[in-house]
């Protein structure tokens, strides 16, 4: 695995498929915040975050944009690659609709693996999609959606393949149901229901589909605010937090701005703020430059001065 000096780390030669694989098997439940740069996911990983979920929405509203798939495979992959290498963890990867048609899937996958992702999440919704919390949306018809499982199932090579439905809200939770059984059937590893409304609906949705399953715990959305030990106990293996750091991050840098300007200074907001010893430790300042120092020794060593 990276440490947090990664650039001075031999990374780890198995799979982060494998490894998300292990995580789901071994463990209650997997629970995987967002982390929208590397320095939010050194920061799950240090307080104890095994894996991490890399956000669409998230990652759009860092480069200013609505999450209506905006963002193009080239940016995600980079930022993905950006993410693994910084941490080594297993990431989900939110690939929105999967860039287009079911070849256009099997290539964000191959792209999206080769950059690290140890799992892949593609939706059934129709282009523009939107968070799943927000009404107005619709789905693709349940084949294209197939077609698109089956495609990223038949290329990917250890990452898992997470299919989610939106069809909740557009068609009622039935027709999740009924989907979420063909995506499986499809090759989908795990599956993802997105925006049910009430416990007994995670419930239901639980007993009637016989595989892995993500439960979304964002905020504001349509689903009320579960613990992870509720989703625990109702048969969910993996929970994910996608937009709360970035939520958090934001109001806090509001928060800064706010006292510049009108204060003129960031003075009474330094316990707010992570120190720079602190940021340091996150990074491996110190390694890098006690490596840097290593490398001139040596290089004053071999030339004999
Ligand atoms: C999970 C999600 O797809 C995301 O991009 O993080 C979003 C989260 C959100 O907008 O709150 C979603 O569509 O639920
Ligand atoms: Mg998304």
């Amino acid at each position: 695995m990276a440490g947090p000096a990664w650039v001075l780390e031999r990374p780890g030669t198995e799979h982060p498929g494998t490894v998300l694989r292990r995580l789901l098997e071994g463990e209650p439940i997997v629970v995987a915040p967002g982390a929208f740069n590397p320095l939010v996911g050194l920061i799950a990983r240090k307080v104890g975050f095994r894996a991490l979920y890399f956000s669409g929405a998230a990652f759009s509203a860092s480069m200013g944009l609505p999450d209506l798939g905006l963002f193009t495979l080239t940016e995600l992959s980079q930022a993905v690659r950006q993410l693994f290498r910084a941490t080594g963890l297993p990431i989900v990867v939110d690939a929105d609709t999967g860039f287009g048609e079911a070849l256009n899937v099997a290539a964000a996958v191959r792209e999206l693996e080769e950059a690290g992702a140890a799992a892949i999440q593609i939706e059934d919704q129709e282009m523009p999609k939107k968070c799943g919390h927000l009404s107005g949306k619709s789905v693709v018809a349940a084949e294209e959606m197939v077609a698109k499982v089956a495609a990223a199932a038949r290329v990917r090579r250890e990452a898992l393949i997470v299919a989610r439905t939106d069809a909740r809200a557009t068609h009622g939770l039935s027709e999740a149901v009924r989907r979420a059984r063909l995506y499986l059937e499809a090759g989908a590893d795990v599956i993802f229901p997105e925006a049910l409304e009430s416990e007994e609906e995670f419930r239901t949705f639980a007993r009637q589909v016989p595989a892995p399953l993500l439960a979304n715990m964002t905020e504001w959305g349509k689903t009320p605010y579960l613990s992870v030990e509720q989703f625990r106990a109702m048969g969910y293996k993996m929970v994910v937090f996608p937009v709360s750091t970035l939520r958090v991050a934001a109001r806090a840098v509001e928060e800064v701005l706010v006292a510049i300007r009108e204060r003129g200074t960031q003075a009474d907001l330094l316990d707010r703020m992570q120190t720079r010893r602190e940021l340091y430790d996150l990074i491996g300042y110190e390694e890098y430059e006690r490596f840097d120092r290593g490398l001139a020794e040596e290089g004053r060593h071999r030339a004999g001065s």
